[in-house]
């Protein structure tokens, strides 16, 4: 189908090579005319700005929005406020804090149209060979934009998840777990540091990842790590947040109910701000493999 991305960056440049790929034709645009250059070399329709990528869609249009969660999501919605129509659709595939989901949603209806809040999973990685998705939004035009999912996610890898707001919500705890289960990792491979072993920390993640309990992407992203940089000596352990984990933690106290290891962890990554440890770069190490975040060099 027809579809107008924007938001070029590590996501949405993926993104959109998975669409193309899919026999979905793209309409893209971004801030920085850099990337819409290199997507219309790989098949996309440019547009300049956001009026024209609307106009250069038929109706009803679909945008699909990749694009920093906060101020930049506003006001992209904003301004598509004014440019879309009766029937037309906003998807959010950013990491949007639901509760302002739910009010972007509002303010569209009131215009009929319709808004789906995407959590998306997987990273890079996962927006250019099959991501996976967390979906809430209008039952009914789900299923008119299902292939856009289907396409590009892995198989089994996407799900309608219920009624607006469901779909940021989930991707919200999913970060959240994300947060406990990089926390401890990376305190193992610290404890693994601290011992007087020598370990070689690639094998052990190689040998954790054939046959153990605790097999897992993260573990294969750090068998990829350390064999770019054995001891991670590179860079330091500062662990950045986006957001999604506070908001977990502000959700389980407005619920009145302990998730002591995730707030644990959001805490580790204030603390990582002024201490440099080993879990630290763990974590930084992860963020960087799966997100493509910025690491701090030494
Ligand atoms: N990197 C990751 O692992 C994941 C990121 N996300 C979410 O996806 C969204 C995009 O993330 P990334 O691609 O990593 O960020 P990014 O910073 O690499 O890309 C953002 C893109 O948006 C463009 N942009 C900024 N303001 C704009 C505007 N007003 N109009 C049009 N384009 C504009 C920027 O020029 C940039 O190309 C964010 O909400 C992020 O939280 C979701 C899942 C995974
Ligand atoms: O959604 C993601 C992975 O699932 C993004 O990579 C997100 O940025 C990770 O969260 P944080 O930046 O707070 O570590």
């Amino acid at each position: 189908m027809q579809v107008g991305l924007v938001g070029l960056g590590k996501m949405g440049y993926n993104l959109g090579l998975n669409l193309i790929d899919n026999n979905h034709q793209v309409v893209v645009n971004d801030v920085n005319s850099e990337q819409i250059s290199k997507m219309s070399n790989e098949g996309a329709i440019p547009a300049e700005d956001l009026k024209a990528l609307v106009n250069r869609l038929e109706r009803p249009r679909t945008v699909w929005m990749m694009v920093p969660a906060g101020e930049v999501t506003e006001a992209v919605v904003e301004e598509l406020s004014q440019l879309l129509e009766d029937g037309d659709r906003v998807i959010d595939g950013g990491n949007s804090n639901y509760k302002e989901s739910l009010q972007r949603a509002e303010m569209l209806q009131k215009k009929n149209i319709f808004f789906f809040d995407v959590g998306t999973s997987g990273g890079t990685e996962g927006a250019r060979q099959g991501a996976c998705y967390m979906i809430g939004g209008d039952a009914d035009q789900f299923k008119v934009i299902e292939s856009l999912f289907a396409d590009t996610s892995v198989e089994n890898g996407y799900h309608y998840a219920g009624r607006v707001g469901s779909g940021h919500f989930l991707k919200m705890v999913h970060n959240g777990i994300e947060y406990g289960m990089m926390q401890s990792i990376a305190e193992g491979y610290e404890i693994l540091e601290k011992s007087s072993f020598d370990f070689d920390y690639e094998a052990v993640s190689k040998v954790w990842n054939n046959g153990s309990v605790i097999r897992s992407w993260l573990i294969e992203l750090m068998e990829n790590a350390f064999s770019k940089d054995a001891k991670l000596e590179d860079i330091r352990g500062v662990m950045n947040t986006s957001g999604e984990g506070k908001w977990t933690v502000e959700t389980a106290l407005e619920l009145e109910m302990a998730a002591p290891i995730i707030t644990m962890s959001l805490m580790m990554r204030s603390r990582s701000q002024e201490n440099d440890t080993f879990s630290g770069k763990v974590v930084a190490a992860l963020r960087n493999e799966f997100g493509g975040h910025a690491v701090v060099q030494k």
